[in-house]
């Protein structure tokens, strides 16, 4: 092989393809949303193979549950810009490269289809399917290709999304089981997050292994107040847990959990910008009720029934007493014993029913039979840090392919394990698309209008009618809100501005007509405003693939997302991913 200049990292990367083909793919711009466990290892195998200019998002700052396995970070890094500090270590492996972070939900407007054509390839990093499906929506709007991956304990896969091949909607996703963290410690909106946050985290805490104190005891110097505060909790915690033999233990737990920590949360203010707030409990309020209570139903009812507010309390202060008990009891012998939940102890599954329902009960969240909790109280993976840095691995094979256009050669690799397979990791070729996708099959248009001007029966009259010659009946959302369809006109003579369809906005047209299927549409149009246009201008290909029918369903489900996406907007939470355990993490 002739010799060539290289800088000694990036040298296995060009020897195994070749200078051209090296040199052509690390010219390209990267986008790579997500810095978490896969996005850290992804980022320093980026940079180590030799791309050079690098964008990258993430909208969470570093816990201290991350430091196991997202080696960019560090424990003075904790609380800190996962993208800034991911892009300031990924620098140290290689200073020659040019990265761009943003702190910022991949949901904001600012990212739009002209950001994303800024790019050559996107490759996704992400724990939540919302995300994904936007990032996979606003690559196939802006014509780029995608890498996606994902690991869940042992297992992982990385996909390769491009013109021709299936995208990331277009098969249907199981029932995530998984949620982000933020999500469990201070904004649950279901039962699972409250069954999650009582028995991985909660429990832990007060019965388990104590937390990672070195982690928590280190000071950055510009950080000392961040990490002050989160020393302040933890003494507060250990403070309480060397109470568990005083009467009042399940006062200073309750009074801690839920009232103090929902007080300092909801100083928060822009967490409760666009939710509601929590409600702390009164301790004191609940204990002269409880006296007034009937006594809790037993056998089969006290397990099927959901228990009130009030016996949710007492349950809590009853099972509290003889799980502090077990505790004292097992550290006499041994003073590293420790407890863990399981459902099948009726005390801790009482304890984990009660401190669900009271968290429940100041969110907003229906309230669960004990039965239902033991249910729910279900399976963790574990994350692991080997199976995030093959996925990162494989990611960058594909991301060569692709770069150097050798798109025949692209494979959707799979990570097993057990079963009969004798491989470890397997390949296919990416299918095609499903016909029926509501997100590939779909038309992607920039309308760059005069929002002060240009109105809905613009869009409908000219744009849709005329210019794209749709034929059907037409409906009309944005954001989750159905502004027009063909029982509700009048929107029509209003301009955009005074709809709130302002520049970034994305409106989702669907067609239907009864008669013929192939006239049958799903039309985005991403909205620039520009004073002065008239009437509008329109950018993206004409020829409209039809929707095909048997999807009436998909053309709800495209509703349900808009709405959905819109609720979590910037938050990037869903039904995703979850965990709880400092050691435990999943995608
Ligand atoms: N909408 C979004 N915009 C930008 N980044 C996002 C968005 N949703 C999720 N992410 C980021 O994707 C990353 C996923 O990585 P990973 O699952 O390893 O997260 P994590 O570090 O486990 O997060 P957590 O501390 O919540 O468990 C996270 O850092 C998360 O902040
Ligand atoms: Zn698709």
């Amino acid at each position: 092989m002739t010799s060539f200049p290289l800088p000694d990292r990036n040298r296995d990367a060009a020897l195994a393809l070749g200078p051209d083909k090296w040199r052509s793919a690390v010219a390209k711009k990267l986008l790579m949303v997500g810095a978490g466990g896969i996005g850290c290892e992804l980022l320093k195998d980026l940079v180590m193979a030799g791309f050079a200019d690098i964008e990258i998002i993430d909208l969470d700052t570093i816990d201290v549950s991350n430091l196991n396995r997202q080696f960019l970070f560090q424990k003075q890094h904790v609380k800190k810009s996962k993208a800034h500090v991911a892009k300031e270590s990924a620098l140290r492996f290689n200073p020659n490269v040019n990265i761009v972070s943003h702190h910022n939900s991949i949901f904001e407007d600012q990212y739009d289809v002209a950001w994303f054509k800024s790019f050559d390839l996107v490759l996704n990093a992400l724990d939540n399917i919302p995300a994904r499906r936007h990032v996979n929506m606003m690559c196939r709007a802006a014509n780029r290709p995608l890498i996606e991956s994902g690991t869940a304990g042992y297992l992982g896969q990385v996909s390769v999304h491009l013109k021709h091949t299936q995208c990331f909607d277009c098969e249907p996703k199981p029932t995530p089981k998984t949620f982000p963290v933020c999500t469990i410690r201070s904004t649950p909106s279901t039962p699972i997050h409250c069954i999650v946050w009582s028995k991985s985290y909660l429990f832990n805490l007060l019965f388990g292994k104590d937390e990672d104190e070195s982690a928590m005891s280190s000071s950055a110097d510009d950080d000392a107040q961040e990490i002050a505060d989160l020393k302040r909790e933890a003494e507060e915690l250990r403070n309480i847990k060397n109470n568990s033999q005083s009467p009042d233990f399940a006062k200073l737990v309750f009074e801690k959990i839920f009232t103090r920590d929902i007080e300092r949360l909801l100083t928060m203010s822009e967490m409760w910008s666009s939710r509601e707030p929590p409600k702390p409990l009164d301790f004191k309020k609940l204990h002269s009720e409880m006296k007034k209570m009937k006594p809790l139903p037993t056998g089969v009812d006290r397990n099927m029934k959901v228990w009130s507010l009030v016996e949710n309390f007492h349950v809590f202060t009853e099972s509290i007493k003889p799980l502090a008990q077990r505790l004292n009891e097992g550290q006499a012998k041994d003073s590293e014993f420790s407890m863990s939940f399981d459902k099948d102890d009726d005390e801790a599954l009482d304890f984990v029913t009660a401190v669900t329902n009271l968290r429940a009960h100041m969110y907003g969240i229906e309230l669960q039979s004990r039965f239902k909790v033991k249910e729910m109280a279900g399976n963790i993976i574990p994350a692991i840090s080997t199976t995030n840095a093959i996925i990162a691995g494989l990611m960058v094979l594909q991301a060569f392919k692709i770069l150097n256009n050798q798109y025949d050669d692209c494979k959707n690799t799979f990570l097993v394990h057990g079963g009969q397979r004798t491989q470890l990791i397997c390949g296919e070729v990416p299918p095609a698309p499903a016909k029926e996708c509501g997100t590939c099959q779909a038309g992607y248009f920039t309308l760059t209008v005069d929002t002060a001007q240009f109105t809905l029966s613009d869009l409908v009259d000219s744009v849709l009618t005329k210019d794209l010659g749709v034929d059907g009946e037409i409906t009309i959302n944005e954001s989750g809100r159905m502004i027009y369809d063909p029982d509700f006109d009048d929107n029509g003579p209003e301009t955009f501005e005074n709809l709130k369809i302002t520049d970034g906005k994305r409106i989702l047209v669907l067609v239907d007509n009864d008669e013929d299927e192939s006239k049958n549409h799903s039309i985005n149009f991403f909205v620039i405003h520009k004073a002065g246009v008239t009437p509008y201008e329109l950018d993206g290909d004409k020829k409209i693939p039809p929707r095909h029918k048997a999807k009436a369903p998909e053309a709800k489900r495209l509703l349900d997302d808009e709405v959905e996406v819109s609720n979590k907007k910037s938050k990037g939470d869903g039904e995703t991913v979850e965990v709880l355990d400092d050691d435990v993490i999943i995608l």
